[in-house]
């Protein structure tokens, strides 16, 4: 079920976004699926800030993010890992112990993959932070991706490789191929969902999420059958509901 909330601009985003994150953080032992992206940095900002200001703490937070980039090293300057870092773990003061983020840089991918699933076993995630692809793709779960799929690696269609190319000097061929990403069935488990979608080159991608027919073809559409999900977005990334 969605709970569709659309504001004026990205820093009313965030904070709407900011506030369904305290939410999930009143619980004892919270836990969180993070996101990388532009769309959740501003969400990130805001947690820095109410760390810093009214000492949230964030030593019995445990999180597992979506995805990571195959065959690159964390210390990578666009591994997720090194994102994570500079945009939020840093600044929170979470011991890196709490955190996950698979590893893109191991020999054997397929072994990874199962060792982050089962890294989960006996715990579910209350909130679950998500941007969205403009092919509709989540986490790194791209068009045609099993709505039962656990962890597992993913071949990254053109067009995302087309759009991330501007974290690498803008050169497609700098783009990693593959990517080790939470399944479908991963982050449907998580209890809540907020995702945060802003700008015009979004509203195809939200509209099949939110309109379209469930279908394998919008990975997002899976969304549809999730109780508790709250999608903030701004006039753009709104404007074909
Ligand atoms: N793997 C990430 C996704 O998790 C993210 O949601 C998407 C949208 O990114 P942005 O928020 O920068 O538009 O891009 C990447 O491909």
């Amino acid at each position: 079920m969605f709970n569709i909330i659309v504001k004026n601009n990205y820093d009313e985003v965030s904070l709407e976004a900011f506030k369904v994150m305290q939410k999930a953080l009143k619980k004892e032992n919270p836990v969180l699926g993070l996101a990388t992206g532009s769309s959740p940095i501003g969400l990130y900002q805001n947690m820095i800030r109410d760390h810093k200001e009214n000492g949230t703490d964030y030593s019995k937070v445990l999180t597992w993010n979506l995805d990571e980039y195959v065959g690159i090293p964390r210390t990578h300057e666009q591994s997720y890992w090194t994102f994570m870092h500079e945009n939020l773990f840093n600044g929170i003061g979470i011991p890196d112990a709490n955190v996950h983020v698979p590893r893109g840089d191991v020999e054997d991918e397929e072994a990874e993959c199962a060792a982050y699933e089962e890294s989960m076993k006996g715990h579910t995630i209350d909130l679950q932070v998500l941007g969205i692809g403009t092919d509709g793709h989540i986490g790194f779960n791209e068009p045609g991706a099993s709505f039962d799929s656990l962890t597992h690696l993913m071949d990254l269609k053109e067009q995302t490789r087309k759009d991330n190319a501007r974290f690498f000097n803008n050169d497609i061929n700098l783009v990693p191929k593959r990517a080790i990403t939470m399944g479908l069935a991963t982050i449907m488990r998580s209890r809540a969902i907020v995702l945060i979608a802003t700008s015009e080159h979004k509203a195809d991608a939200v509209f099949g999420m939110i309109r379209g027919e469930i279908t394998e073809e919008c990975p997002a559409s899976i969304l549809q059958k999730h109780p508790d999900v709250t999608v903030i977005l701004d006039e753009g990334a709104a404007s074909k509901l």
